[in-house]
């Protein structure tokens, strides 16, 4: 019997989605206002989720406070209030596109957690833009 835990969280940041090898003709023609040389921001929302069986003992499949901290080191810290393409080193040459951050954030958590539990990561970039990733 396996059960999902869910821990909901929230950063802040700032992007510019261009390619640094493309025009300027080709980056407004495929980003448009994403292409902003001055950047944009969004309101981040973020749910990760953590599958695994009950632990007999601690009636617990993962202890949230656990992943509440891991969350708030592995991504608030890292992302709350940043430019991405300027401050954060995983989008030195990656496009922050909604698909890349979710990767990278589910990397970044993947590494802490036991083998034996399944992670998905939905990252909202707008209340009505939405992406998820669980590793495949
Ligand atoms: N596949 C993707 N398409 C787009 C992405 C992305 O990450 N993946 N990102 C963007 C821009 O970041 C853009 O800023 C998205 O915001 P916005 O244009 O404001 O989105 P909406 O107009 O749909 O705003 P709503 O509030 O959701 O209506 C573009 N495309
Ligand atoms: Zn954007």
């Amino acid at each position: 019997m396996k059960v999902t835990v869910s821990r909901k969280a929230h950063f802040n940041a700032a992007h510019r989605l261009y390619r640094k090898d493309w025009s300027d003709e080709k980056n407004d023609a495929v980003f448009g206002k994403c292409n902003n040389p001055n950047f944009h921001g969004h309101n981040y929302d973020l749910i990760v989720s953590v599958t695994g069986e009950i632990d007999p003992e601690t009636g617990y499949v993962m202890d949230v406070k656990v992943l509440k901290d891991l969350i708030k080191l592995e991504v608030e810290d890292a992302f709350d209030h940043k430019n991405l393409n300027v401050d954060v080193p995983e989008f030195q040459d990656l496009n922050p596109t909604a698909e890349n951050i979710v990767v990278v954030i589910f990397n970044k958590l993947r590494s802490h957690l036991s083998e034996k539990l399944e992670m998905e990561v939905t990252l909202y970039e707008t209340p009505r833009n939405f992406v998820t990733y669980s590793g495949q």
